[in-house]
């Protein structure tokens, strides 16, 4: 049985760099390594429909913060069954976001704090409902706001299908995003949680050895 790791963070966190970097470092440490990235953009129905409705294209849906949260979540119970047969077969299952980025998201849109409500709405739907495989460890990504900003704008510079979406663009979200993640990662909310410095180049080599040892039962 594998170990599901998520990483989580604001847009331009660098998530994706260091999903890069960590798989190399695993594989380097031995591990077998399977990664999959929530959105699952041209994949997925849901997936698509949520990036549509945050660029403006399918009228008042992106209003609606359960609605994009459900859309969200449905893309990840699609996913179920993936994700349970690659930790049979995987010793690491990587996932680039996962429920706590609707978590953190809803309840940032909502102006909530963790105890607001949103983020047991979260867990309900699906820990619960769709009993979505559990997370063994959450990293939370951290970056100042405008950094993450920062970096998500020469992206889109430098890639023109990157064009940032609604929640991408807006900076208040993206500040109260990060004080929700915080305290997810305080609560140990859905599993234990490892909060890196995201502004500095991240210790994939470090990572890797705390979160997989060869022959060890997790
Ligand atoms: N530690 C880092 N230091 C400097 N730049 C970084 C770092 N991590 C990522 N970047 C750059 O920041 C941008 C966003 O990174 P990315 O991994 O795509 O973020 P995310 O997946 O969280 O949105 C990319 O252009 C990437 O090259
Ligand atoms: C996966 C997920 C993403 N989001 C948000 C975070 C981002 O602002 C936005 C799009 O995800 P993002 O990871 O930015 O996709 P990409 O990097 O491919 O553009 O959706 C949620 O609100 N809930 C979720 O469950």
């Amino acid at each position: 049985m594998g170990r599901l790791i998520v990483i989580e963070g604001l847009d331009g966190a660098g998530k994706n760099t260091l999903t890069d970097a960590l798989t190399t470092a695993l594989h380097a440490a031995g591990a077998s390594v399977s990664t999959l990235a929530f959105p699952r953009y041209g994949e997925d129905i849901h997936a698509d429909l949520a990036r549509d409705a945050l660029h403006g294209r399918l009228g008042d849906l992106a209003d609606s913060v359960s609605g994009m949260a459900l859309l969200f979540a449905l893309d990840r119970y699609g996913a179920a069954g993936r994700i349970r047969a690659d930790l049979d077969r995987y010793d690491v299952v990587l996932l680039d976001r996962y429920v706590a980025s609707n978590a953190a998201y809803g309840a940032a849109r909502l102006r909530q704090d963790v105890d607001g409500g949103f983020v047991e709405w979260v867990r309900e739907l699906e820990m619960d409902r769709f009993a979505l495989p559990e997370p063994d460890a959450q990293i939370w990504l951290r970056v100042p706001t405008d950094l993450a900003a920062d970096r998500a704008r020469d992206r889109e510079r430098a890639d023109g299908a990157r064009a940032r979406d609604a929640y991408e663009s807006d900076a208040g979200l993206q500040e109260r995003c990060g004080q929700v993640y915080g305290q997810l990662a305080e609560r140990a909310w859905l599993s234990p949680w490892h909060v890196l410095d995201g502004a500095e180049r991240v210790d994939a080599e470090g990572l890797a050895a705390l979160l997989w040892r060869p022959g060890s039962a997790y």
